[in-house]
C-alpha cells in the first residue's frame, strides 16, 4: 500500500477512510500474504494527522475524524496480515503511530528524515493508545522521555531506541521490505496475544476517547496552540 496524498500524506478524514477500505479489502483477500506500507511521495512517509482537520472544525466533524483515526489504528494494529512499514521519509506523530502498528519497521538511512511522537510541540497530549503503542514498541522509560519532550529521532537514533528495526540505503527500502516480508509467513497467535490487551483497552473506551478528543481539541487554548504551530510550519517554509 503506497500512500499518495500530496503534498505530505497528511491523514485527513477522507484519506484515513481510503486507507481503512484498502486494508479491509486486503484482509479479506485470501491470496494476500501481507502488507507493506510505504509512501509514493519523496521525502515524506506521512506528516501525521491532517492538522487542518483539528483546526476550526465543528465538534461533530472532529468526532467523525477521531473515529476514523481510531479505526485506522484498530485495523492496522489488529491486522491478521504480516505488516511492514517501509519508511522512506519523515514520519512525525500520526505517521509514527501508523509505522508502529506494523510488525517490522525498515527506515531509509537519511539523516534528514525523522520519526517520533511530537504532539507536545503542538501543545497537545498524545492519547493513551498512542502512548501504549509506543510503550509496546520501545518501553516505558523511553516513551516517557519521548512524549514529554515531543522528541523526533533521526534514523540512527530511532534504530538505537528500537523505534525502527533496520536502516537501509534510501534506494533499497522497497527491496529490503520485500526480502524481509518473504521471510515471514502468516502471523501466529503470539501477535494477537501481545496486542490484544492494548486493542481491548481502546475498544472498551472508544466513545469516551472520542468525547475526550472533541472537548480537548475544541478548547480555545488548544485551538490557539494549533494555530501558532500552523503559522510556524508556514514560516519555516519561507
Ligand atoms: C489529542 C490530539 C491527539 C492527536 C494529535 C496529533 C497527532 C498528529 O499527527 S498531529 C500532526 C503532527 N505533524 C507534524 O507536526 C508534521 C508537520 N510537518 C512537517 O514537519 C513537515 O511538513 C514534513 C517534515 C512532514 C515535510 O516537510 P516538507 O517536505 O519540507 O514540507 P512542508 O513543511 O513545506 O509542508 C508542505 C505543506 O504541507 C503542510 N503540512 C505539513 N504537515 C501537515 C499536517 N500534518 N497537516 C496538514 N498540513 C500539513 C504544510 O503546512 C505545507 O503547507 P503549505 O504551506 O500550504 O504548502
Amino acid at each position: 500500500m503506497s500512500l499518495q496524498n500530496p503534498p505530505v500524506n497528511s491523514l485527513s478524514l477522507e484519506f484515513l477512510t481510503d486507507i481503512c477500505i484498502s486494508v479491509e479489502k486486503l484482509e479479506m483477500d485470501k491470496t494476500c500474504r501481507g502488507l507493506i506500507i510505504t509512501s509514493s511521495l519523496p521525502k515524506v512517509f506521512s506528516a501525521g494527522l491532517d492538522i487542518m482537520e483539528m483546526y476550526g472544525k465543528s465538534p461533530e466533524r472532529c468526532g467523525e475524524f477521531w473515529r476514523a483515526v481510531q479505526e485506522m489504528w484498530l485495523k492496522l494494529y489488529g491486522s491478521n496480515m504480516v505488516t511492514i512499514a517501509a519508511i522512506n521519509g519523515s514520519s512525525p506523530a500520526g505517521g509514527c503511530l501508523m509505522s508502529m502498528t506494523c510488525d517490522y519497521r525498515i527506515m531509509a538511512d537519511n539523516p534528514r528524515y525523522s520519526i517520533g511522537l511530537n504532539e507536545t510541540q503542538l501543545g497537545i497530549v498524545a492519547p493513551f493508545w498512542f502512548k501504549d503503542t509506543m510503550t509496546n514498541t520501545v518501553g516505558h522509560r523511553t516513551t516517557e522521555l519521548s512524549l514529554q519532550l515531543g522528541q523526533m529521532y533521526n534514523p540512527a537514533e530511532a534504530l538505537k531506541i528500537g523505534l525502527v528495526d533496520q536502516l537501509v540505503p534510501e534506494d533499497q527500502v522497497s527491496h529490503y521490505s520485500h526480502t524481509n516480508h518473504d521471510q515471514v509467513t502468516t502471523p501466529d497467535r503470539s501477535k494477537s496475544m501481545m496486542r490484544k490487551p492494548t486493542i481491548d483497552k481502546l475498544t472498551s473506551k472508544r466513545e469516551a476517547d472520542i468525547q475526550n478528543f472533541v472537548s480537548f481539541i475544541t478548547k480555545d487554548s488548544i485551538q490557539k496552540s494549533i494555530g501558532m504551530y500552523l503559522e510556524m510550519l508556514k514560516k519555516r517554509k519561507r
